[in-house]
């Protein structure tokens, strides 16, 4: 099977300090790739590297064929990488509705005024925002201001943001982080969803849910790739216990 990101001795370096070094792993489509390690291994800053935020000191990113390792964020959405964020204070002053629409609207390349019109031409964002709320479960509150959400909520909002624009990979940035145990439960419902018709890169904390939904887990370690392989592997691989006990030499 022919990987859609392909990542090749990915190093960033702030400073003198290497965040992350030399990691090198395959994406496969269609699959539930999360990425785990403790706290200070690198998984944001490698997220951050592979979705254009930072860019990488050495190595390569390749997305579908395509060598994307300095494109800025912004055209690797148009090309198909989606990315959660957090409901900034732009998105929490709007509707529900409005900030979909407007994560729709970004890759139409049309802006906030163009949502807030009544111009034809949106009716594809206003589609595509319906679509969405629906996927969500958000249509009750699809008229709050996103600010006003509970924070379950606000985090199902953040990935309907990541998939506005109908990503081909989406990278989830902790989505359970801070919830109870329901809404986990509805997120991971929605994960599951979500891998029917799209890639997925996950960093999350809960065990649980990395080893109930991961194809692939890759356990980083101060900046490195520890190991790399299916839930059952990994569970029972003694370097990843004791990288959590901050025990590998
Ligand atoms: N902009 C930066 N400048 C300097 N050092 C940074 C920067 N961003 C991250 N780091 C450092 O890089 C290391 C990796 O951080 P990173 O946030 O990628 O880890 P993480 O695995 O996501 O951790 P956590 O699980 O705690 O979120 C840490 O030691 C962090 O302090």
């Amino acid at each position: 099977m022919t990987a859609i990101l392909e990542v090749r001795g990915l190093t960033v370096k702030f400073g003198d300090f290497v965040a992350v070094r030399d990691v090198s792993f395959d994406l496969a489509p269609g699959s539930i790739h999360s990425i785990i390690g403790p706290n200070g291994a690198g998984k944001t800053t490698l997220f951050n590297a592979l979705t254009g935020r930072v860019m990488p000191t050495a190595g390569s990113v390749t997305f579908a064929g395509r060598d994307i390792t300095r494109l800025p964020m912004h055209r690797r959405t148009v090309l198909g990488i989606g990315r959660s964020f957090q409901v900034t204070s732009l998105f929490a002053a709007m509707t529900v509705r409005q900030s979909l629409a407007l994560a729709c609207q970004r890759k139409l390349g049309l802006g906030l005024l163009g949502i807030l019109s009544r111009d034809r031409s949106l009716a594809p964002a206003a589609a595509r925002a319906d679509e969405l709320l629906a996927f969500l479960g958000l249509g009750d509150v699809a008229e709050r201001k996103s600010g006003e959400l509970s924070h379950g909520q606000q985090r199902r909002l953040e990935i309907g943001l990541a998939l506005a624009a109908r990503p081909q990979v989406v990278f989830l940035d902790e989505p359970t982080a801070g919830m109870g145990i329901d809404d986990i439960d509805a997120v991971r419902r929605l994960i599951r969803e979500i891998a029917r018709t799209c890639t997925v890169v996950l960093i999350e904390h809960n065990m649980a849910i990395v080893m109930g939904i991961s194809d692939t887990i890759t356990v980083m370690f101060q900046g490195e790739v520890l190991v790399e392989g299916p839930p059952d592997a990994i569970r029972a691989d003694r370097r990843v216990q004791m990288a959590y006990l901050g025990e590998v030499a």
